[in-house]
């Protein structure tokens, strides 16, 4: 199923094997988003999710949000089509395979860390910049690669998809904005029609070593925000802040798993952080994951926001360049490098000791 057959290159490290996962109790915070539809008359209810929003963003980096307004038929036509593309015959998939200078399409062949990854994935962009008139070398070109021919509908259902979350990703950065106690709209500058942002559609097919490979080895996401859907099966851990245990995060029908990215991390000055999360897979069943990878133009310099940073609070950060940080990740997610992965870590001040 999927095409994939267990080797060498998917086994992980005897340390990041996925043996004890805790069960959900004590889980990810669970925040109902209603209070955002009566959003204008009530400022109490606003400010209250806010905080709710920020301590889930502070304790966890993680939540799952319920009643957030994106009308269910939207999402599934999103699934109805993901599942529909992943059905497809090995060569017609292929056919939109993704290559190194063109990342967008399908690709059977990602590794995180330098470990593959047990899955097969499809990305996709919701705003595509115009081609550039030269490409520089390891430049990288973002255009969609549509499976047209073969499901008809399948674009049609990924725009509306796209339009609701990014209606959705702009009402969590205010309330993220809110949290911090900035202006709602101070990151909204970051997110224009340059925007990065991009869909990816997972598939996790059975897996016959389940103890031995993962779907997604552990990473952080290094975006702004990550708003997934998962279907009922699970298998997402995220790496508990408060003791390090991996806790899986329990599927809920009609929700999303909202994560703070290592650019918020950087914008709030570490106030947030980003959570560690991988996802581990079974022998008997498939899944299906859709995020949606909120992140700025690739022009954008990403830095402590200068009303989060005092002499009591110093920037903890350099400020870096999104574009060339998002397009060396890619270069490392397509295939096994020597090298290790760019990270916020590079570019963390070092303070001197109180
Ligand atoms: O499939 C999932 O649950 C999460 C996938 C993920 O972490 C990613 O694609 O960055
Ligand atoms: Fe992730």
């Amino acid at each position: 199923m999927g095409g994939l057959s267990m080797d060498q290159a998917f086994v992980q490290a005897p340390e990041h094997r996925p043996k004890a996962v805790l069960a959900e109790a004590a889980g990810v915070p669970l925040i109902d988003l209603s209070p955002l539809a009566a959003a204008d008359d009530d400022a109490a209810g606003l400010e209250a999710l806010a905080a709710e929003v920020g301590k889930a963003s502070k304790d966890w980096g993680f939540f799952v949000v319920v009643r957030h307004g994106v009308p269910e038929e939207k999402v599934a036509r999103a699934l109805e089509a993901q599942r529909a593309f992943f059905a497809l015959p090995a060569d017609r998939k292929a056919a939109l395979r993704r290559d190194e200078g063109a990342p967008l399409g399908y690709y059977e062949s990602e590794h995180t860390k330098n470990v593959r990854d047990w899955k097969e994935v499809f990305d996709l962009v919701p705003r595509e910049p115009p081609p550039p008139a030269a490409v520089a070398d390891g430049e990288l070109v973002f255009q969609n690669k549509w499976p047209e021919d073969d499901l008809p509908g399948f674009r049609a259902a990924f725009e509306e998809y796209a339009e609701a979350m990014e209606e959705l990703a702009f009402k969590l950065l205010e309330l993220i904005a809110r949290s911090l106690g900035l202006r709602p709209d101070r990151m909204h500058g970051f997110f224009g029609d340059d925007q990065t942002t991009f869909i990816r559609l997972n598939h996790y097919p059975p897996c016959p070593s389940p103890d031995l490979a993962l779907g997604v080895g552990r990473h952080k996401d290094a975006g702004a925000l990550t708003i997934l859907y998962q279907d009922d099966v699970g298998g997402l851990d995220v790496k508990r802040r408060s003791d390090g245990e991996w806790v899986r995060v329990k599927p809920v029908q009609d929700s999303f798993i909202v994560n703070v990215g290592d650019i918020i991390q950087v914008w709030s000055n570490d106030r947030y952080e980003s959570a560690e999360h991988r996802v581990s897979v079974n022998s008997d069943k498939e899944r299906f994951s859709m995020p949606y990878f909120f992140n700025p133009g690739s022009s954008a310099m990403v830095e402590p926001l200068e009303e989060l940073v005092s002499d009591e609070s110093p920037a903890r950060y350099r400020a870096y360049n999104w574009g060339n940080f998002f397009s060396t990740r890619k270069n490392s997610n397509f295939r096994k490098l020597d090298v290790e992965n760019v990270q916020i870590a590079h570019f963390r001040k070092d303070l001197p000791v109180a």
